[in-house]
């Protein structure tokens, strides 16, 4: 049954993860948490900035955000849902998909006053990092929020809260994609602020660990092992396979966030109508989405939907450089059962 709450939109959200690394020294781990001591800074645009926090790849401008999670300024309620991801891995397509099936009571997916025709997805679910970069105002923000509350990071699993990853009260969606589709989407997005950044750049650090969300395999690994785990809070998504099908991926995230489609809605094909609704043509065409248009986003709306397809690798790599990345990810992977082969 679809629940008549809708997971709330919060309205504008500053939103800043961008894409993209220039070469620098990978510093050692540390364990400082604040955000002064956590690592030097790549070069570049101050906007493709990462720092080394706790083991991770974090946009500078969201390490204070993430500093204030784990502080513990995110008070989790029963009924949240998380929305994981890497950047440039389908977060955007998520945060339709997801918002469309919980909100589908309030808002059905054919309606013609769907929220998502007149609001970019990320305007529709907040990106954690950001609203907690001020930590009382997110605190604040978030409390206001009636449930079930739907929200999102980038933050690998082994930083998270354990009120996040350590809760069965808080599912967690996660999504991944290819990583080879993933640098090359990252690339086409920071060449946005950085138009000189070299493809060649962007893949040399990622394969040594340094992109956003980098270490990739272990932002993966991460939440695969949590979601083997504990398969009934963490349900881990591949984009390729969203894009095989889109309505079966609807129908197993609304078991996931216990909201089942109910033999009248599979009749009324409410599954096909979110798909539709949350599709790459379908979104990318919307006023809101056009690369004219900007909601909360530091980039224009039209940014985030680019070419929505798997594959696109093979216009920007050699196949040397596909089976190198292929091997990383391969030995990084190994024992773990997931692959990207
Ligand atoms: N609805 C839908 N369906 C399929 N694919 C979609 C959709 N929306 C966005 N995209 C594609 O996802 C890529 C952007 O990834 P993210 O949304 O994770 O970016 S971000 O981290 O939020 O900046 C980027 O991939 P590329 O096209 O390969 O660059 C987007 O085009």
């Amino acid at each position: 049954m679809a629940t008549a709450n809708a997971p709330s939109v919060v309205g504008p959200v500053p939103f800043t993860d961008v894409c993209g690394a220039r070469p620098g020294p990978v510093p050692p781990p540390n364990d400082h948490d604040d955000d002064d001591a956590s690592a030097a800074a790549l070069p570049g645009d101050a906007r493709l900035r990462l720092r080394w926090y706790q083991g991770t790849w974090v946009p500078r401008v969201c390490v204070p955000g993430v500093v204030a999670i784990r502080q513990g300024s995110f008070a989790p309620r029963r009924g949240d849902v998380v929305l994981a991801s890497p950047h440039k891995c389908g977060t955007t397509w998520l945060k339709a998909l997801a918002f469309a099936t919980m909100a589908r009571g309030a808002y059905p997916p054919a309606g013609a006053g769907h929220p998502l025709l007149r609001l970019n997805p990320h305007d529709c679910v907040p990106f954690m990092e950001m609203l907690f970069a001020d930590s009382s105002a997110g605190s604040r923000k978030m409390g206001a929020l009636p449930s079930p509350r739907l929200m999102a990071t980038h933050m690998h699993h082994a930083i998270l809260p354990a009120s996040i990853s350590n809760n069965p009260d808080c599912k967690i969606v996660y999504i991944c994609r290819n990583p080879k589709d993933m640098l090359v989407s990252l690339w086409h997005f920071g060449r946005r602020v950085q138009p000189d950044l070299a493809f060649s750049d962007v893949f040399e650090h990622a394969c040594e660990g340094v992109s956003f969300s980098g270490p990739i395999w272990d932002h993966v690994l991460g939440y695969w092992n949590a979601s083997k785990e504990s398969p009934e809070t963490v349900l881990f998504l591949r984009y390729e396979e969203i894009l095989l099908d889109p309505a079966g991926n609807v129908r197993r995230l609304a078991r996931f966030v216990g909201q089942p489609l109910s033999p009248a809605e599979e009749a009324a094909g409410v599954a096909e109508d979110i798909a539709r609704l949350c599709s790459f043509e379908a979104l990318r065409g919307l006023e809101v989405n056009t690369a004219a248009g900007s909601g909360s986003l530091l980039f224009p709306n039209g940014a985030y939907f680019r070419r929505g397809q798997a594959g696109d690798w093979a216009n920007h790599m050699t196949p040397e450089m596909a089976r190198r990345l292929d091997a990383v990810m391969e030995e990084k992977l190994r024992g773990s059962g997931l692959s990207f082969a």
